[in-house]
Formats: structure tokens, sequence, C-alpha cells
């Protein structure tokens, strides 16, 4: 934001009109939330934040809106665009305590936004304790005091909003967690800073949506036919055939033309009953496994649902690696190689197919402690993981991060904690294979895949088993691809 700014500035633009116009979203945010004029508490920092507060403070006021402004600090130790969005309020900035927000209507959190530098303590700490003992609901501007922008962590204590607008695009904070939770409703506000910007600016961040990766999705066309839509081979193992089920069904409706499911002759009867499309394949030893690899149609490979651990699944996983297709490792493949994570990265390293490892924050700590200990950013530690691997890394859970060893790394917030349920993964690693299996990049696989799977999980809702998610691809296709 800093160089987004500085750019824009560069370009004609003066940074107090920047303020100006961050300011009147935030009042045209606290005019929807007290349509009926209602008393505002305006809470300023001493940065730009409290800038934007000042302004916000001056419009409502303009509008007919009661209004106090509350400052922490001085006035006269306000500088540059702040200084003068302060001067440009008539009223009076009074000291914050226990008594400034009694009777209010509304707060409008403006005490820290991106220069938030250190963990809240003192005075500021104590402010944002009283705002968040207050019944009254809160706008935040940019981002809840306290919330870290970079990484939505909370440093030390942060603002609970009802409400957050911020500008331009959404910082990580906005949707990693806990930050998503503490911004309530969010809104973009666009305040004059041109796309322009953003080559300059380099991020590598992004949000989970499909404009990230739409362009590239495989849609079939009259020249088609199964194989040329790929053909997925997934491993099933010897224990939980459901994983192997969930998974396969959901490489089907991924789109893969054709689905092997290899299982020990024992369990062949429960594939053959529960999968009417997915040819079945007898793998009781590595030789069979190797002999279903001989097909070089079968070009996308999954390994870990219900695979089992130990070193016939530590054996799977680095045949699969060496046999020069797209690879997804899930659940037990991750776990096997708890105790020498090395050799899975040299495995990953031999091959030059995208490889992506679907853990969730448990075996990510299995697979990468170092990572996981060293680092309070989830965005941070998917991206370290990545670089460490060689693996597209997909950091799941309700800010599913997605990240390429090439940096790029995308947050997603689409699902819905009904997603939290036996085997909800398992489909999520089948439709990465389906669409791998389609020649979809590595990345760009794993961002739609987890975004199919957040937005079929979201179309069902209560009740939601994780059988229900692969039949409810057609419906998202569907509004996806229209
Ligand atoms: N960039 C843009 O395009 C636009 C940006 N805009 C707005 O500017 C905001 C960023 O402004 P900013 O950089 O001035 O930082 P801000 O969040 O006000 O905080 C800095 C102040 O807080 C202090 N401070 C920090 N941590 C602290 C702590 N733990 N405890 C106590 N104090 C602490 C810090 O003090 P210091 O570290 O210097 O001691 C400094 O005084 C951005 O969020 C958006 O709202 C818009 O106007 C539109 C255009
Ligand atoms: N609270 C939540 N909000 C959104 N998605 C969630 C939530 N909890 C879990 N999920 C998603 O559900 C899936 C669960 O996967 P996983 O933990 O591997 O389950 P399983 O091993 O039972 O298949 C992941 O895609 C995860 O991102
Ligand atoms: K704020």
């Amino acid at each position: 934001m800093k160089t987004a700014d500085a750019a824009t500035i560069a370009g004609g633009v003066p940074g107090i009109d920047l303020m100006e116009a961050a300011g009147r979203a935030v009042a045209d945010a606290a005019r929807g939330m007290c349509p009926v004029p209602c008393t505002v508490a305006v809470v300023c920092g001493p940065g730009n934040n409290g800038g934007d507060g000042f302004v916000g403070a001056r419009l409502l006021a303009e509008w007919g809106y009661p209004v106090r402004l509350m400052l922490l600090g001085s006035r006269a130790a306000l500088r540059g665009d702040a200084a003068v969005a302060a001067k440009r309020w008539a009223g009076e900035a009074e000291r914050f305590d226990a008594g400034t927000l009694k009777g209010c209507g509304l707060i409008v959190d403006a005490l820290f936004g991106a220069g938030l530098t250190r963990d809240l303590d003192g005075e500021a700490k104590a402010a944002v304790e009283r705002i968040n003992a207050s019944d009254c609901p809160v706008l935040a501007v940019d981002v809840p005091s306290g919330v870290d922008g970079d990484s939505g962590r909370v440093r030390g204590v942060a603002v609970k909003a009802t409400k957050t607008v911020t500008f331009f695009r959404y910082k990580p904070g906005h949707l990693l967690l806990p930050g998503r939770m503490l911004c309530g409703e969010r809104v973009l506000a666009q305040i004059g800073i041109p796309d322009a910007v953003l080559p300059e600016i380099g991020s590598r961040s992004f949000h989970n949506v499909p404009a990230l990766w739409r362009a590239g999705y495989p849609e079939p066309s009259l020249e088609s036919h199964k194989y040329t839509r790929g053909h997925a081979l997934v491993a099933a193992g010897s224990e939980m055939a459901g994983a192997a089920r969930l998974a396969s069904r959901a490489s089907l409706r991924a789109g893969a033309g054709v689905v092997t499911v290899a299982a020990s002759t024992e369990m062949l009867p429960i594939f053959k009953a529960a999968l009417e499309a997915v040819i079945v394949r007898a793998m009781d030893d590595l030789d069979d496994y190797a002999h279903l690899l001989e097909d070089k149609r079968r070009n996308a490979l999954l390994v870990g649902p219900g695979a089992g651990l130990g070193a016939d699944t530590r054996d799977r996983v680095r045949m699969a690696l060496g046999a020069g297709r797209p690879v997804v490792l899930d659940a037990d493949a991750l776990t096997s190689f708890e105790t020498q994570p090395r050799a899975m990265h040299q495995a990953i390293a031999a091959s030059d197919r995208p490889v992506v490892m679907t853990p969730h924050e448990g075996e990510f700590r299995r697979l990468f402690r170092q990572i996981a200990e060293g680092s309070d950013s989830k965005l941070e530690k998917a991206r370290a993981a990545a670089a460490l691997s060689g693996a597209v890394i997909v950091l799941k859970g309700a800010d599913t991060v997605v990240a390429s060893p090439d940096r790029r790394a995308a947050i997603a917030d689409n699902g819905t904690p009904w997603l939290a349920t036996a085997g909800s993964g398992d489909v999520l690693a089948g439709i990465v294979t389906g669409l791998l299996a389609q020649n979809m990049p590595g990345f760009e696989a794993a961002c739609a895949a987890v975004w199919l799977h957040g937005e079929a999980g979201s179309s069902i809702g209560p009740g939601l088993i994780s059988e229900d998610l692969p039949d409810a691809l057609p419906g998202v296709l569907k509004r996806l691809l229209s």
C-alpha cells in the first residue's frame, strides 16, 4: 500500500485527496449502518488511519450526525495528511477515557491501520478493550485496530468490528484468520488508486477468486473424447475405502474423462459396487502399482486418501513422483513421511511435473515442523513450505492458502464451517487430481479446486456430508462457466 500510495501521488493525485476519499468511504459505510442519525464516536490514532477518521467525522457532522471525536495522542503531534485532515475538523478532539463511549450509537475505529508496528499496550490497548467492552456496533477503518494486515494475527489485542472498510485491495489480514473474523462484514472501497500501480507493487499474494484461474479452466470441446479429458489414477490402499471412493467420484465430477481406482483384491467389490463409472483394478503390491503406471494415459496420480501409514505408502509416493506425471499427495501419503520429510522433498525435486500437497494444519506440522513453529503467518508458512519442498502447498482450513514454489499464493474465503466433516479433504484431493488430469497447471488447479470445494460446501450448508460434495459440483460449475 505504501508503494501504491507513492505511485498514485507521483502520478499527480495528492495524498490528501486519497485520504478524503478514504474518509468519505468510511462516512458512507457509517451512514449505511445508522441511516437515522445517532451519536457517532470516532476514535482516532496518531497516524494516517486517524486522518481517515478525522475526514469521516467531518463528513458525518456535515450530514447532521452528532459526532464525538477522540484522539489518542496530541493534535499537535499529527503529521502530513493526517495533520491537514485534523485542521479541516472544526470540532474538539477529546481525550479517550472510560466515559466517552456512553450514549453512542456507533463507534468508528480509526486507531491503527497499515502502520501497526508492534503489539498494543498501555493506552492503545486500554482503548481497544474499551471499544470491545461497549455494546455498540463498530466500524473499522482499513483493518480492526490490532490486527496485523500482513498476517491476520492479533498484535496483543484487537478491535472486534461489525464492519470494516478497506481501500483498493484486500490485504492478507482481511482473509486470514483470526483477522477475517474480527473484520465482520468487509467493504472494499476504491479511492482513486489506479490499477496501473499493480505491476509496480508486484504482489504475489492473491484472493482466491475465479479471475485468478478461470482463463485456464479446462472445458471439453466438440472434438473431445474421454481420454483427451485426462485419466486420473487413485491409489486406494487397504484402509478406509470411503476416502478413495470420495476422491474418485470428485475427480470425475471435476472433469477427468476416466478415473481408475487401484485397490487390494479383497477391497475390489466395495469399489465396484459403489462407483459405476470408475474403473477398478487390483493392486496388492508395488509391482501391481508399477504395472498400472505403465499406461501413460493415466496422467494424474493421487496417493493418500485411505492409503495407510508406512513403508508401502512411502514407496508408492516415490513411484508416483518418479513416474513423470502430476501427483497429488494427501493424508497418509504426507504423514508417512513424518520422520523423513527430506526424502519426500528429494523425490519431489526429481520430478519435473507439478506436485500438489494438501495438508491440514496437523499434517503440515508433521512435515514442516520448523516452518510451522517459526512463523505466525499462515501465508508465509505455506510459501516457505512450497519453497522448501518444491510442491504446491494447499494448507487447508477456513482460510485455505495455496502456495507455489514460485512464491505465488492465494487465500480462500468462500468455504463454510460445514466443510469440517470427515472425508471433505478426500473430495478436495480428488478435485485437484481431476483438474491436473486435464492439464491445468499445479497452482491454478489447486486454487480452482479449493474454490470449487468451498462453493460446493457453501451451496449445501447445514447437514452437509462429504458424499454430497461431488454431486454439488455440476451446479457450481454451471454458474462458474456460464
Ligand atoms: N497508503 C495509502 O494508500 C492510504 C492510506 N490511508 C490510511 O493510512 C493508514 C496507514 O497510515 P500510517 O502509515 O500513518 O499508519 P497508522 O496505521 O495510522 O499507524 C501509525 C501510527 O501508529 C503508531 N503505532 C503503530 N503501532 C503502534 C502500537 N502498537 N501502539 C501505539 N502506537 C502505534 C505509529 O507510531 P510509531 O510507530 O511511529 O511510534 C504511528 O504514529 C491506512 O491504514 C489507511 O487507513 C488512507 O488515508 C488512504 C491512502
Ligand atoms: N471451519 C472451516 N471452514 C471452511 N472450511 C473448512 C473448515 N474446516 C475444515 N474445512 C475444510 O474441509 C476440508 C477438511 O479436510 P481434512 O481436514 O483433510 O478432512 P478429512 O481428512 O476428514 O477429509 C478442508 O478442505 C478444509 O479446508
Ligand atoms: K483501524
